[in-house]
């Protein structure tokens, strides 16, 4: 891996706003002061529990909202004022478009994006990712949707992808396919990759640092993966799974927030209520397992 830098965050907030606007005075900042920088050729994964802040962290890098605090650099670029041509992001949204569920074929979709610039990676894809050129996209299932939306965003040649939770819907055999071409994408050009997910089956293999959300911060910086050991317990011996290292941490973020709700550090979420709509107390114990790194 280079150590020549794909992306530097510099004390970036945010708060989202109504469409339009600005935002609330009220509103909840979604990032607070995250400073980090990646470098070319790794792989960072996002942790973090629903709302942790992992989208509009990928949202902001893609260039998609203007900045309100804070700097990103992509390559050295402002991305919302000068985007570069190889960074690409893949989020969910797209799948819900009316028009990519046309009748139209898989080939004159591809095609009208750009497919036949780069068909050698194209037809590496197709194979990949099972995609059959003759498919409608009006008549095929999500999940395969998603299959020609990756080959679509994938079949240039990217530096860095920004990957919000798209390979949720995708088969077993199709996603372990993926992640090996992904990783491969790093190891031989040096491309970059940013990936946010709630799936962690297979992945510990993939990533070379992972970073744990919570309210919008980094509890832990984007950090090399597999993590020292240190990090666990002075006498650990192996690394833990990413799945029970995620399953540690988030609930830890709830016994967190639980606490604080409990002692009005914030505003009590939507949890277990009443037959009168009150909130049922939580003591963060009775609620949870208690989660080590072992499970
Ligand atoms: N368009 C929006 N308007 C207002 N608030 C928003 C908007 N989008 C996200 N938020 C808020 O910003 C915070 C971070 O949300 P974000 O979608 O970035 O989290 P996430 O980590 O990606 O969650 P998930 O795992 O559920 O996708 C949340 O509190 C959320 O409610």
């Amino acid at each position: 891996m280079s150590s020549e830098i794909a992306v530097s965050i510099k004390d970036l907030s945010y708060t989202h706003a109504p469409p339009g606007g600005r935002p609330l005075a009220s509103a909840t900042p979604a990032l607070r002061d995250l400073n980090c920088t990646i470098a070319k050729g790794s792989i960072l994964l996002l942790v973090g529990g629903n709302g942790a802040g992992k989208s509009t962290l990928l949202y902001l890098l893609a260039g998609k909202r203007m900045l309100q605090q804070g700097d990103v650099r992509v390559f050295g670029k402002d991305v919302f004022k000068d985007y570069p041509d190889n960074l690409v992001y893949l989020g969910t949204e797209w799948a819900m478009n009316a028009g990519v569920k046309r009748d139209i074929v898989v080939s004159d979709f591809l095609n009208s994006v750009g497919g036949h610039r780069h068909q050698e990676r194209r037809n590496h894809l197709l194979d990949i990712l099972d995609v059959d050129l003759d498919w409608h996209m009006h008549a095929i299932s999500d999940g395969e949707r998603r299959r020609v939306q990756l080959v679509m965003g994938l079949m240039g040649k990217w530096d860095l992808l920004l990957l919000d939770e798209v390979t949720v819907d995708l088969d077993v055999l199709v996603r372990h396919e993926l992640l090996l071409f992904l990783k491969e994408e790093t190891v031989k050009r040096g491309a970059t990759i940013v990936y946010a997910t709630h799936i962690f089956d297979g992945l510990n293999d993939f990533p070379t640092h992972i970073s744990h959300m919570r309210d919008g911060s980094f509890v832990l910086n984007p950090s090399p993966w597999p993590l020292d050991l240190s990090y666990f317990s002075p006498n650990g011996t192996q690394t833990p799974t990413l799945h029970s290292i995620a399953l540690k941490w988030l609930s830890d973020d709830r016994r967190l927030r639980i606490k604080e709700e409990k002692e009005g550090k914030r505003k009590q979420s939507r949890g277990a209520r009443d037959a009168l709509g009150t909130p049922i107390p939580r003591d963060g114990k009775t609620f949870f397992h208690n989660y080590d790194y072992s499970h």
